[in-house]
């Protein structure tokens, strides 16, 4: 049987108000507790740094390093971990603000050729209040939680959809400034049609995994099924390979190229896809559903995802639950506890009260958090 990844020990300098902090933790779940503005999501967001990306709150690095430092001080984030490859200690952070475009990542002490390579040693998925409007909101951040969540099961999504996003703005570059030379953007289409569907492949992939286990595992989840499923891009054509989709793409591409001269962007792509929650119970859109039951509808997918990453991976995520236990009933948080204890999953979790995590009892490892420093809390929650 694997070993439990979990984070042992964590150190922050210079990070939002933390001016320098140590935790020496176990594998138990980690639970914050603290006053609005103590400082407990800040230290959340410091873990969820350690994957690809900009971390849980997608801040410019410029608003993360702690305020009042001296001009050329920036902020480091160093893990020693029990990894999905053994132990391994990881570091990133910026220099300093004239530098903050470019995050360093260490790996055992060596430049890691990118960040995906923190990918080979820990998965994270979190969930935060940022997230209740996410059935009610905007298609692109529905795209990036399922991007995050494919990214978990599938590391080389992160470069495929960069490398995309590039030919697209190459290809939108030439047609808006109309001199675009046909064999160019034959080239980027194609380029962007081998991408486009290996793209779009990957997340139908991990919707169609995750459905099956939402299915499976139903009738013992406390949380809602949700149906999820994509749509946006080519899922009317009844196409079946990776071929027919890049034939059909490249045509859309080719015929769209007025259309999308005229828009200044590409009108189709897997760019555009969506997707498409529902309650199923009650056979409903999840933007219907009230606030509780689309936190819970959240929960449910988060979970499903974590007992994926772990059977394709072998190893359970990390979970970042940010103010997740205030939302629940006393039976639901428990059940949450326990669940998350079945995935072997380390947790992080915030509150502003200890007694929500009360039925966590020795499982958890609590610390008070107060003016940007955390402090292991002695005795247990009553
Ligand atoms: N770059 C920064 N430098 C210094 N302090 C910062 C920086 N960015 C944010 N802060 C401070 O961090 C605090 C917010 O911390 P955080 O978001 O972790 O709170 P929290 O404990 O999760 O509170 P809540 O329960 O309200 O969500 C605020 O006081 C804010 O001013």
């Amino acid at each position: 049987m694997a070993q439990k990844v979990h984070i042992e020990r964590l150190k922050l300098t210079g990070f939002r108000n933390y001016a320098s902090q140590s935790l020496e933790l176990d594998a138990r779940h980690v639970v914050l507790v603290g006053d609005n503005g103590a400082g407990k999501t800040n230290l959340m967001e410091a873990v969820s740094l350690l994957s690809p990306g900009r971390g849980m709150r997608r801040a410019p690095y410029s608003d993360v390093i702690k305020a009042g430092s001296e001009p050329a001080s920036g902020f480091s984030i160093f893990a020693s971990l029990e990894g999905m490859a053994g132990p391994v200690d990881i570091g990133t952070g910026v220099d300093g603000l004239e530098e903050s475009g470019a995050r360093k990542v260490r790996i055992n002490g060596s430049p890691a050729r990118s960040a995906d390579d923190m990918l080979e040693h820990l998965r994270l998925l979190w969930l935060t209040p940022s997230m209740d409007g996410l059935f009610t909101g905007s298609a692109g951040d529905r795209r990036r939680f399922l991007d995050r969540l494919v990214l978990s099961v599938d590391p080389a999504h992160g470069s495929r959809a960069l490398s995309y996003e590039r030919a697209m703005r190459s290809r939108n570059r030439l047609l808006s400034e109309g001199r675009a030379d046909p064999t160019w953007l034959d080239g980027l289409e194609a380029q962007m049609s081998e991408l486009g569907v290996a793209m779009a492949m990957a997340r139908s992939e991990v919707v169609r995994l995750l459905s099956a286990l939402i299915d499976d595992s139903q009738a013992e989840s406390p949380f809602p099924a949700a149906s999820v499923r994509l749509e946006g891009f080519l899922e009317d054509e009844g196409l079946e390979t990776a071929s027919d989709m890049e034939v059909a793409f490249i045509d859309l591409m080719k015929h769209g190229r007025g259309r999308d001269a005229a828009a200044g962007r590409t009108l189709s792509g897997p760019h555009r896809m969506d997707l498409v929650v529902h309650h199923r119970a009650k056979a409903m859109p999840a933007a219907l559903s009230s606030t509780g039951e689309q936190k819970a509808l959240l929960i449910g997918i988060i979970l499903g995802h974590a007992q994926l990453v772990r059977s394709l991976t072998g190893h359970a995520p990390i979970l970042l639950l940010d103010e997740v236990a205030a939302h629940l009933d006393e039976g639901r948080r428990a059940a949450l506890f326990d669940l998350i204890e079945t995935l072997d999953c380390q947790a992080f979790m915030t509150g502003t009260d200890a007694a929500m995590f009360g039925s966590l009892g020795p499982r958890g490892q609590m610390f008070e958090v107060s003016e940007g420093r955390a402090t292991p809390r002695r005795e247990a929650a009553s």
